[in-house]
This record gives C-alpha cells, structure tokens and sequence, in this order.
C-alpha cells in the first residue's frame, strides 16, 4: 500500500512550521509523497481577505521544490466554491492508483474543527488524518477521536513533531510593522514576498 500525504492551507505565506510538520510526517509515516494543496477559497475563512491563490501557489512551490518528495497540485485553484477537501480527496482518489492510503495532515488546532467539516464521516472513511501537535495550543486529539467513535479511533491518529510557534498571522503582521521575517520562513518565499509587494496593507 502507497501513503501519500496532503498538506492542505491557506499558506497566506507558507513557513517553516507547514513545511516541518509535513516532513516530520512524511518521515514517521515513510510517506512516498506529500502533495501540498493551497486552499483557493479555504471553507472556514470565507468572507476574510486572503492573497490571490496564484502567489500562494508561487510561495509553495518555492519553499519546497528542494525536497524530492514534496510536490505542490493546483487541483484546488481549478474548482470554483468552497475547497471542501472531500472533493479533493475523491480527484485524487481518481489520479493515484488503487493501492493508495492519503493521509491528511494537519496541526492539532485545526483538527478541533474536524466536525464542521464538509461530509467529514464520508470523508474519514476515504482519507485517514494525522494531527500533529503545534506549540500554543493544547490538543485535545483524543476528545476528537472519541467524537467519531470506531471512525474516529481507527482513522485520526496524533503525532507529536517538532513545534515551531510560527503563524502565517503572525508573518503578515510583522510584514505590515515592517519587522524582518527572517528564519520563519524560506527564503526564497521572503524575496517573492518583496518583489510583489505582498502583505504591505
Ligand atoms: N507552526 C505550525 N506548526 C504545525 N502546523 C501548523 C503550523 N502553522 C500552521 N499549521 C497547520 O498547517 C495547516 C495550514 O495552516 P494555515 O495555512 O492556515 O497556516 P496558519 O499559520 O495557521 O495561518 P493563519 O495564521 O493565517 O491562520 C493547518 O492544518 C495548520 O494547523
Ligand atoms: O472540507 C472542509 O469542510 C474543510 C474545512 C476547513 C478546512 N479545510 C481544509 O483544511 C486545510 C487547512 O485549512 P486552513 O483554513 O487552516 O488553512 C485546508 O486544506 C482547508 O481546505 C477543509
């Protein structure tokens, strides 16, 4: 059986905390891939201003084309409404061969919200998810998994990685103040994020 993690965001930029989970993952799990998926129109932040999905794919793709095994898919930009990830899951269900397990990684704040998600039993039962812990917040993974009962202990697993307190919140405000995002995030991310004046407002 070939594992394939997604990394879905917003990636509003990504940073050193995306791209260190995905690894610490991809390495626990001896993933074959991990497909980074930015969000064009992420379900739980309608109606907030997010930068055109075009820059946040741009961003990806430069922070991590130095890593054989992460790959960036533009598979949401192409839908237009809400990117529920059950769609997605099912388009890549459909491209990868039948004896694929996806894995949905995500920090464990935002597994708290795994219950208002679109068809999220539909989901579980299609796509196993992996919560890594992330300073700041106290995961409640268990609670979560007890939520769904038998789906929920079968198919949400917890990993604890490395913990980097960094937040793409945090970048834009230090962007607009004027402060230095040095070493939160690539570099090459900085210097697109310069050269189209991004985060200034
Ligand atoms: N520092 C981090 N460590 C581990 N996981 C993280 C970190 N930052 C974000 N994540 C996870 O990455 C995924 C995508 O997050 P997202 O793109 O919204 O970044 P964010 O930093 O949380 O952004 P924002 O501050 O704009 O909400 C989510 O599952 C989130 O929990
Ligand atoms: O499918 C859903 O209902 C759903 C609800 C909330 C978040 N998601 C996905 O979770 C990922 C992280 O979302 P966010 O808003 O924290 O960047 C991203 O891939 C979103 O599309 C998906």
């Amino acid at each position: 059986m070939k594992k394939i993690g997604i990394m879905g965001g917003t990636f509003d930029p990504i940073h050193y905390g995306h791209l260190m989970t995905a690894e610490a993952v991809r390495d626990e799990y001896k993933m074959e891939q991990v497909i980074f998926i930015p969000a064009a129109n992420p379900p739980h932040k309608a109606g907030l201003t997010i930068t055109p999905a075009i820059h946040r794919f741009n961003m990806t793709l430069l922070a991590t084309c130095s890593n054989p095994y992460f790959k960036v898919s533009d598979i949401e930009m192409r839908r237009k409404g809400p990117s529920y990830t059950i769609d997605t899951v099912y388009e890549l269900i459909k491209a990868y061969e039948n004896d694929t397990e996806f894995y949905f990684i995500t920090g464990a704040d935002a597994v708290q919200e795994l219950p208002t998600w679109d068809r999220i039993e539909e989901l579980l039962n299609i796509c196993q998810f992996i919560a890594a812990t992330r300073q700041g917040c106290i995961p409640d993974v268990d609670a979560i998994k007890k939520h769904f009962g038998t789906l929920g202990e079968k198919r949400i697993h917890r990993l604890a990685t490395p913990e980097l307190e960094i937040s793409s919140t945090d970048i834009r405000n230090r962007l607009k103040k004027g402060y230095s995002i040095k070493y939160i995030l690539p570099e090459a991310v900085e210097q697109y994020i310069r050269k189209e004046h991004l985060y200034l407002t």
